[in-house]
């Protein structure tokens, strides 16, 4: 058989693509305490912290120590863990939250200012110009304390694209490290997203960065997609907490680039350290894993149909585009149904044990979607069900 290339990785010839060659800002300590039911202790944002560590991800970005007392000290301690993750910290454009920052220990400062009409006059009140100043008096003084800086405009999608361009330029030229795409309300759309971030290369030389609201559903599209514009690094939290319905989620995003970029995801996070990862945060907000959790949730890589059974057990490749085993995962055939097929069940009788011939198989079968018609079943009962027919042939 002939090896064939991914048909899910960037085209060789797509220079601008960072599909392969992304990093992962991790903000379920940011944005994630902004979720409705999170509240973090010091010993649960530290722990957090370790996991996300532990699992690989690049950047950790801490609430504003602006936002209280204890969040100053919290960032203070989390920097002090000496993680191999870098530890941002995440400001509104002005001097008085820089100042705050630079002395808590972080490795970088993410500064963010809204820049749509909706939020220059109902959040800060603030033109473009003054805008302008107070980034550059920001970024300016960050990097002369000689720590990482990133500009972001809030609400990027909602914004003039002369405004943002300019402003962009602007925080360029003087050396931001980064600059970010916030889609803050999540209003963009994918093709929005490439034509943005390919615009904003054309213009700036640092990295990208970007961010997307789950509002209408396309924060892991949005974020794939932001990649294969050149985009460099995506902000997620773990299970995608945040406002209002959040984030790209840590694992949804996982499961996408894995089909893309499998050698690059598996080298680089630690994926069977996912569903702990997941089950800390959501003890931790008190939420269970969502049902259709990408990865983790319950039944992600469970088969039920007939078709579906017998086709997986001859080839997992049939219906399944992620392996469970690259996250510590099983798969399960649901055969206690009456979807299902005699394949299914025939994997069951060898699974007990037991020796049935094809057609037997296929009788029992018949047997048990009589019975599954009447009522929800249960394993026990069709492995009741499969022996009591075995031992009547006796
Ligand atoms: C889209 C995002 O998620 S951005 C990140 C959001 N994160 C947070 O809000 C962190 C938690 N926030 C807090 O603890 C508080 O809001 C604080 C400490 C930051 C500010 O608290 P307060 O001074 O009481 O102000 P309040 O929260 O009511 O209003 C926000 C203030 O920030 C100003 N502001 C809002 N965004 C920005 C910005 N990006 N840059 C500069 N100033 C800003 C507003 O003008 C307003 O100032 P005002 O008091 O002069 O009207
Ligand atoms: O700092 C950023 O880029 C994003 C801020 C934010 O949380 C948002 O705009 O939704
Ligand atoms: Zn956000």
């Amino acid at each position: 058989m002939s090896v064939q290339s991914n048909p899910y990785a960037p085209s060789p010839n797509d220079l601008v693509s960072n599909v392969g060659n992304f990093q992962l800002i991790e903000s379920t300590l940011r944005e994630g305490e902004q979720f409705a039911n999170a509240f973090f202790s010091t010993e649960k944002k530290i722990e957090i912290a370790k996991a996300l560590d532990d699992f690989g991800v690049d950047y950790i970005e801490l609430t504003s120590p602006v936002a209280s007392e204890q969040s100053r000290k919290d960032c203070e301690a989390i920097c002090k863990l000496g993680l191999k993750a870098k530890i941002l910290t995440h400001i509104r454009c002005h001097m008085d939250d820089a100042r705050v920052a630079v002395e808590t220990g972080v490795d970088g400062v993410d500064v963010v200012i809204g820049t749509s009409q909706f939020l220059r006059q109902y959040s800060h009140g603030k033109d473009m110009n003054y805008i302008s100043k107070s980034a550059v008096e920001v970024i300016e003084f960050v990097k002369s304390k000689g720590l990482e800086i990133r500009f972001s405009s809030e609400d990027s999608f909602r914004s003039d694209i002369v405004d943002l361009l300019n402003i962009y330029k602007t925080v360029d030229a003087i050396g931001v490290n980064r600059v970010g795409i916030a889609d803050t309300v999540g209003c963009a759309n994918p093709r929005q997203v490439y034509e943005l971030v390919r615009t904003l290369k054309s213009v700036v030389s640092c990295d990208i960065e970007c961010h997307f609201h789950n509002d209408t559903g396309c924060a892991i599209g949005n974020s794939y997609t932001a990649l294969e514009a050149g985009a460099r690094l995506i902000d997620v939290s773990v299970l995608g907490i945040g406002e209002r319905n959040g984030i790209t989620s840590l694992g949804g995003l996982m499961a996408r680039m894995i089909v893309s970029a499998p050698d690059y995801v598996k080298s680089k996070y630690k994926l069977h350290k996912l569903r702990d990862l997941e089950n800390l945060v959501a003890e931790a907000v008190e939420v269970n894993l969502p049902f259709n959790n990408p990865i983790t949730g319950f039944c992600a890589f469970t088969h039920k149909a007939g078709i579906h059974a017998k086709a997986i057990l001859a080839n997992p490749s049939t219906y399944e585009i992620l392996n469970p085993s690259d996250f510590g995962m099983t798969r399960y055939i649901h055969f206690a149904n009456r979807l299902t097929g005699w394949n299914a069940i025939k994997s069951r009788v060898e699974q007990l044990n037991l020796h049935l011939t094809d057609d037997q198989i296929k009788d029992l079968t018949q047997k048990i979607k009589q019975i599954g018609d009447v009522r929800q079943l249960g394993i026990d009962d069709v492995d009741s069900i499969i022996k009591s027919y075995h031992s009547e042939l006796q």
